[in-house]
């Protein structure tokens, strides 16, 4: 049975963009997992943790597995470790940050899992690219554009263009 779940990554450390582009390339690098939609790439304010960290890039992909939800999260962790995650400081900076945010309809709330994500719906850098890519998205039965527009950081969340190449540099 396969199942279409929503991820988002996220990454402020390193070259923010290659380490997306190759982290969507690993996540789907199994045959377990397929690539649906992937979103575009928004640059977004911190939210939580040290104030002076760097801006994020984030985006949203929907992919459908037969992964179950635990081999699913041990599966995108192995992709943030591959791209050097480490864990220090709660909600600090990170090259790369890849959280389950829906798996179908499932609600789990596990010690190491919980599903849908339980802080997706107040984070606009998740729903505005989510509702970009798929704007008949719900979360808990809620729009996700709506939710968007509730979220306190969408002022901080604009899209992202990489910088432009320079002739001669
Ligand atoms: N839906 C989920 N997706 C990913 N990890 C989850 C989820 N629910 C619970 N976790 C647990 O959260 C733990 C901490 O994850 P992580 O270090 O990525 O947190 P964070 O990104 O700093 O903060 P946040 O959880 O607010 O996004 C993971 O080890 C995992 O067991
Ligand atoms: N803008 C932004 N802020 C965050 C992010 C993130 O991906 N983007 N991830 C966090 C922990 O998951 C905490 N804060």
């Amino acid at each position: 049975m396969s199942v279409r779940a929503v991820l988002a990554l996220g990454s402020n450390l390193g070259e923010r963009s290659d380490t997306l582009s190759h982290a969507v390339a690993d996540l789907v690098d199994t045959p377990h997992v397929r690539l649906r939609e992937v979103s575009a790439v928004v640059q977004t304010k911190p939210v939580g943790g040290p104030e002076d960290q760097p801006d994020y890039l984030n985006m949203v992909l929907e992919v459908e597995t037969d992964l179950d939800p635990h081999q699913l999260l041990a599966h995108c962790q192995a992709v943030e470790n591959k791209h050097h995650r480490t864990r220090e400081v709660r909600w600090g900076p990170r090259t790369l940050d890849v959280d389950i945010i829906t798996y179908g309809d499932l609600t789990l709330d596990d010690d190491d899992l919980i599903i849908p994500h339980p802080r997706a719906h107040e984070r606009a850098f998740v729903l505005a690219p989510w509702a970009w890519m798929d704007s008949n998205a719900t979360l808990n039965g809620v729009p996700v554009g709506e939710l968007a527009k509730a979220a306190g950081d969408l002022d901080g969340v604009e899209p992202y263009e990489a910088e432009p190449f320079e002739a001669g540099q």
